[in-house]
This record gives C-alpha cells, structure tokens and sequence, in this order.
C-alpha cells in the first residue's frame, strides 16, 4: 500500500522588484490580515525600510508597533513575544538583515501567528525558508518554524545595500553545489530522506547564479534582482524538502563552528563559500569542482581564503576539525577531521598559506 505523504509549505505571495516596498499594505490586503502589526526590526533597516513602511500604514489608518533588536538570540525571541501579547498584534511583519527575520520567524511559530518577510538585504536564503537559526551556547539550533506567509523584496533596498551583504548571499547560493553533494552521500551511506526535486531545483538555483555572474556588480539593480531570485528558489528548494538539506551541507557546519570560534568576524554567506571550496575538494579531490566553486566566488568579489573572511588559520582549523559535533547531519566530514587532513585541505585549495 502507498503510504508516503508530504506537506510542503510556501509563501504565498512573493513580491520582488523596484520599489515593492510601497506595496507591503496591498499585500496585507491580499492576504486578508486584520488588526495591528508587529515590526521586528534592526537599527539600520528600521530607518530604510521599516519607518517608511510603518508611515505608509499610519496614513491607513493601522497604527503598528515596533521592536528594534540587536542579536539574534532566544531572549529576543522572548522580547518579542511578550511585545506582541502586550500590544494585541494579529500578525508580524520582519523587516531588515536574516536576524531580524529569523526572530519574526521564530515568534510567529511560537505564537502562531503569521508573518511577512521584508529583506533589506540579499544575504542569505533564510529571508524565504520555514527555517530559523539562532545560536543557543554551545549549540545552533535550525528548527522548523513559519514559512513567511509572503515575502516583500524591493530590490532598490536591496542593491544599496553594502554590497559585501549581496556577495554573501551569492555565496550562500553557491554552496548549494556541496550541499546537495553531502545530501546524496548521507542518502546512500545513511538512508536520510531525500527529494531529487528539491536537490535539482537547489543545484539548478547555483547554476544559473553562477551562469549569470558577470551581472552581479555593485550598485547594479538587477544584481539584487538576479541574486534575490535564486535565494526565493533556494529557500523552495528547502520547502520542498521539508529540511535545509538542499542548501545547508558541511560547508554550512563549518560556518556554524565559525559562529562560535569567531562571533560576527566574517558573514554567514562568506563563510559558507570558503567552507564550500574545502568541502568540494574533500568530495572530489584535486581535479574536482572546488577550483570551480573558488573562481566563481572570486568574481563576485566573495572571499576564498582565512585572511579575507578576517579570521585566522588556526581557527579554520579548529572549526574544520570540530564542526561535525555541533549538528547530528552526515556529511563529508563524517565522524570529523584529524588536524592533518584539515591542515592539508585548506592549504591545498589555498584557504590559508
Ligand atoms: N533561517 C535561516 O535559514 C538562516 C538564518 N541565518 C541567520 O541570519 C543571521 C545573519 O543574517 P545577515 O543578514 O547576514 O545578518 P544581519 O541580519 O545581522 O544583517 C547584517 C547587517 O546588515 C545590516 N543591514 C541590513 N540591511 C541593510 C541595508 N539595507 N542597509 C544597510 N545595512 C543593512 C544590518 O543592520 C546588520 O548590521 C544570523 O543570525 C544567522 O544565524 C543565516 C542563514 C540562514
Ligand atoms: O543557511 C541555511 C541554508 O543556506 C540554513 O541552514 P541551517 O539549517 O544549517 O541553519
Ligand atoms: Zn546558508
């Protein structure tokens, strides 16, 4: 008897262009939300995105609260539930950088609530998943939580962002390559639930991101165009899946330990992108696709080496070495690196000297 089932949870509107963020209120409309809103902001996207926003629901006659925070950390998860209980809010609008959103994400789970997601900036393809990552200690946890009920990307926001926040989310992009590599080997070594839709689309996504490189340059609106719209796919890819397994892999380990060996020293996207080049050369050694994966981050000015992501050498080793603890996922890395093999992978693909 066939008894196999699937629940696959999208947003519902995604809206992605010049000056969309004068449309967040006839989304609202669309989707029917009632009562006041919640913005769960930063300090920067609350001054580009989320006053500009909150002025055009006042002239509507919807008086939204707002929380400002800094981290992302469960205590702002907590802050943010107690602002919405207190404030009678029916539903959460994040607004700004992935913290921001993760905490809307991981409140409106909480509360069961729903919420919008309105990026400022391209950096990673949590803006779009139903996952959230926040650091908790020792540990990270990527729980499932909300999928955004839409998405709002104005790519005007987007391309005047600081543009090292735009090449961090094509990294991010890229290293979908070795991701889907650590998902095919722990379906065969380890029988993990596997999706060849959800692998393609996320394969497919960092094809066409790297196929249309030479579009990708500072300042350029359809730079943010062409990277927003592979995150959008990335975070499908994930949705279909049911799991971040088609764009998180051991790269992705490696940036979590760098997370807690390095805090804030490089961004999430730049340290998937070195973790992908290593871990490329781990799954297919010197003639593989790892020279590949290192130009084409190099010509969307992303870093390929310690001393570009501002971190140093032994710390790479250490995150190499340690990083198959943090998460019960199977990767390349399997039961983990001894110093020698990590030492000789990032020497060999010139991670560090
Ligand atoms: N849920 C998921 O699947 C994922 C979640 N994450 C989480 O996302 C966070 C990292 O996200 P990021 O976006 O890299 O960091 P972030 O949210 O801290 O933003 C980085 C910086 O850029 C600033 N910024 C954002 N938009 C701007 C704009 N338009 N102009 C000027 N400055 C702007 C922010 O204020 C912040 O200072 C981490 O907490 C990480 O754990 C990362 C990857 C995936
Ligand atoms: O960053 C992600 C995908 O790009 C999310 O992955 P995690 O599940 O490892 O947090
Ligand atoms: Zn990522």
């Amino acid at each position: 008897m066939f008894e196999k089932s699937t629940w696959i949870r999208l947003p519902r509107n995604v809206v992605v262009g010049h000056g969309v963020r004068d449309e967040v209120l006839d989304v609202v409309d669309d989707l029917h939300l009632q009562g006041r809103p919640l913005f769960i902001t930063s300090p920067t996207p609350r001054e580009v995105a989320a006053d500009p926003i909150a002025a055009d629901f006042e002239a509507a006659g919807i008086d939204p609260a707002i929380v400002t925070i800094e981290k992302a950390t469960f205590d702002a998860v907590e802050r943010v539930i107690e602002a919405a209980e207190a404030e009678e809010v029916s539903y959460l609008v994040g607004i700004g950088g992935g913290k921001a959103i993760d905490i809307a994400k991981l409140a409106s789970h909480h509360l069961d609530m729903g919420f919008l997601s309105v990026p400022t900036a391209a950096s990673h393809d949590g803006i779009v998943s139903n996952r959230g990552s926040v650091p908790d200690g020792d540990s990270r946890h990527s729980v499932a939580a909300e999928p955004p009920l839409a998405v709002v990307a104005d790519t005007g926001i987007l391309a005047e962002a600081p543009w090292d926040l735009t090449t961090a989310g094509c990294a991010d992009i890229i290293s979908n390559y070795t991701a889907v590599m650590d998902w095919r080997l722990a379906q065969r070594l380890q029988d993990v639930e596997y999706s060849e839709y959800a692998a393609a689309l996320s394969e497919m996504t960092a094809e066409i991101l790297v196929d249309n490189a030479d579009l990708i340059r500072p300042g350029l609106e359809e730079s943010a165009w062409v990277v927003t719209k592979a995150l959008m796919s990335s975070g499908v890819a994930m949705s279909i899946a049911g799991s971040s397994r088609p764009a998180s892999g051991a790269e992705h380990l490696f940036s979590h330990q760098l997370d807690r060996l390095a805090p804030e020293a490089a961004l999430h996207g730049h340290q998937v992108g070195v973790g992908s080049i290593m871990t490329a050369y781990l799954h297919q050694g010197e003639n593989g696709i790892w020279r590949d994966i290192r130009d084409a981050l190099s010509s969307i000015d992303a870093p390929t080496t310690a001393a570009e992501l501002g971190i140093d050498d032994e710390t790479i080793i250490e995150s190499l070495t340690t990083c198959h603890e943090i998460r019960d996922r199977y990767t390349i890395l399997g039961n983990g690196m001894n110093e020698r093999a990590a030492r000789d992978v990032a020497t060999k693909t010139g991670v560090i000297d």
